[in-house]
């Protein structure tokens, strides 16, 4: 089922649905995860905990059931393992009827029950796979034992998207090795990755003597170090479980690996932290809360992540319009936020670096104050210099791999793709966005090949990324565009549609009230 090999398209979300529906406007398409994993009787950790996280990130969840635990914050007391023909039952019932977009796998708990799973997901391919490989609760009760090492070595690990183990799991895996620091992780991370994995993340939440909480994220070329401050708390029943189902949530939604990884990170961060203080239950090791983001502040939360709603309404620069308008870049996008643009980016082919870098650094700080995201168009040196939120990058400039081993794994990169084959490459590159089209002919590019609405579809049900539509569009097509049907396309990215009109302000208003209506309509 990685993902690529699947035979069905990315992601159910994506596509018009096949249940029985009266007309299109009834329609709501729901990002779909199937956990499948043990029951937590005390609820912080296993298929519980997963079904908080989805619920949390807005998520549908159905879960499969694999064993049943007595635990409780002391730690797990009995197991008692559902018949393997049991399992295949649930999971033939659940996948024969809903499309998910994410499998999202927890306990499991001997061979036979790796076995009907196995052949249930050859049965009914699924585009993405997270393995979470549970062996032992953080209190030291075996969860699955080292028969399952070989099924999930040989048949498990090679399917699978992203195995996410902790250094007691690696360990494992690998025979007994042992990880005690962080470069013994990144050591781990790569062993695992040669199993077959597209990603591996280490985590490092119980590696001993350290103040950071530091996971290793393997893509298969770069290492990505996610590190936070560790909290101190007895609240940490669940975490494993909750990454890994946000995680799946999160590509549920259309995010790329890294973001996925990242928001996940983040939502435990921000749970650990809400809930440092809460007492449930007299045991060593208490559940958290998953839904804080109910009850704080929004604006309080350390880190957010990329949001694909931000394409909304993408407003790119031009040099030469500012000049022919005579007005500064930074006048420019500053109108250009106030009438509504979500994210801009610079994309001044003429100008002098010095030049550049310094209206870079003034459009970082107007951006800043505004919440909006500022990307360069293909200048990494200048992204990297104003301390841009990202990069924008089109077919023939800097690789996006590239491009991220030199931004690292916070920053945005988005990539220009005309082919479902580009979308695809973009994907597996760790790209968090494309930008397709030129969708009609435009001034802005010339020569440039136009897909039309009929390219632009293709290349949308062919990306597991988020899509910006751009080339042409404006006030006039803008409902067309976001007509098509396809749920990954946030939004429309425009230049002369904004930047070469009397007022940036007023055109930026009119065009972002068109996108509003015609998103209301879908
Ligand atoms: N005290 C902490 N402070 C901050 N982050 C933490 C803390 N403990 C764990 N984490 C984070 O939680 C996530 C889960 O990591 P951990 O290594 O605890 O997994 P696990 O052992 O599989 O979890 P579980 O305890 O559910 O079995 C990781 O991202 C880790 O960095
Ligand atoms: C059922 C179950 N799954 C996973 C874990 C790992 O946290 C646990 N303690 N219990
Ligand atoms: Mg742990």
């Amino acid at each position: 089922m990685n993902s690529l090999g699947g035979i069905r398209s990315w992601p159910a979300i994506w596509r018009s649905t096949t249940a029985t529906m009266t007309t299109a406007e009834s329609v709501r398409k729901v990002p779909q995860v199937l956990t499948v994993a043990g029951s937590d009787s005390g609820a912080g950790a296993g298929i519980q905990a997963d079904l908080k996280v989805c619920a949390a990130r807005g998520v549908y969840c159905a879960s499969v059931i694999t064993a049943v635990t007595a635990q409780n914050t002391k730690g797990v007391q009995s197991v008692h393992l559902l018949p393997p023909e049991f399992v295949s039952e649930q999971l033939k019932s659940v996948l024969s009827d809903f499309e998910f977009d994410v499998v999202k796998t927890g306990m499991l708990p001997s061979p036979e029950i790796v076995e009907v799973l196995l052949q249930n997901l050859s049965d009914f391919p699924i585009r993405a796979l997270v393995v979470d490989p549970v062996m032992v609760s953080t209190s030291g009760h075996v969860l699955a034992g080292s028969s399952i090492l070989s099924i999930f070595r040989e048949r498990l690990l090679p399917i699978a998207d992203i195995i996410t183990p902790n250094v007691k799991e690696a360990s494992a895996l690998l025979g007994g090795v042992g990880i005690e620091t962080v470069e013994e992780m990144r050591s781990a991370a790569k062993l695992l990755h040669e199993m077959g994995p597209r990603f591996v993340l280490v985590k490092g939440g119980d590696l001993p003597d350290s103040s950071e909480s530091v996971d290793v994220f393997f893509d298969g070329k770069e290492f990505h170090e996610l590190r936070s401050p560790r909290i101190t708390t007895r609240n940490t029943h669940g975490t494993g479980c909750t990454l890994a189902s946000c995680i799946a949530a999160e590509l549920a939604k259309g995010s790329s690996m890294l973001s996925a990884v990242k928001v996940a990170k983040c939502f435990v961060d921000n749970a650990l932290d809400y809930s440092k203080d809460i007492v449930i239950g007299s045991g060593k090791q208490g559940p958290f809360d998953h839904f804080f983001s109910l009850k704080k502040d929004p604006q309080s939360s350390r880190c957010s992540g990329f949001n694909p709603d931000d394409l909304f309404l993408y407003a790119v620069t031009d040099s030469r319009m500012n000049k022919k308008w005579n007005r500064s870049v930074v006048d420019a996008v500053k109108a250009a936020i106030e009438g509504g643009a979500t994210i801009v980016q610079l994309r001044e082919k003429e100008a002098e670096t010095r030049e550049f870098l310094q209206e870079a650094k003034s459009c970082v700080d107007v951006c800043r104050s505004h919440g909006v995201c500022l990307l360069i168009n293909d200048r990494v040196d200048i992204a990297l210099a104003c301390d841009a939120d990202g990069v924008h990058v089109g077919q023939s400039d800097m690789p996006v791999d590239l491009v991220r081993s030199l931004l690292g794994p916070d920053k945005i990169i988005g990539v220009s793709c005309k082919t479902p084959e580009q979308a695809h490459q973009a994907w597996r590159d760790g790209a968090d966005y494309i930008g397709s089209g030129g969708v009609f002919p435009t001034n802005t590019k010339a020569n440039n090949r136009t897909i039309g609405l009929d390219g632009l579809k293709e290349v949308c049900e062919a990306s597991k990324l988020p899509v910006v539509a751009i080339g042409g569009i404006g006030i006039s097509n803008a409902e067309s565009v976001m007509r098509i049907d396809a749920s990954n396309l946030k939004g429309v990215a425009v230049v002369s549609a904004l930047f070469d009109q009397e007022c940036v302000l007023t055109a930026a208003k009119k065009l972002h009230t068109t996108l509003e209506e015609s998103k209301r309509e879908i």
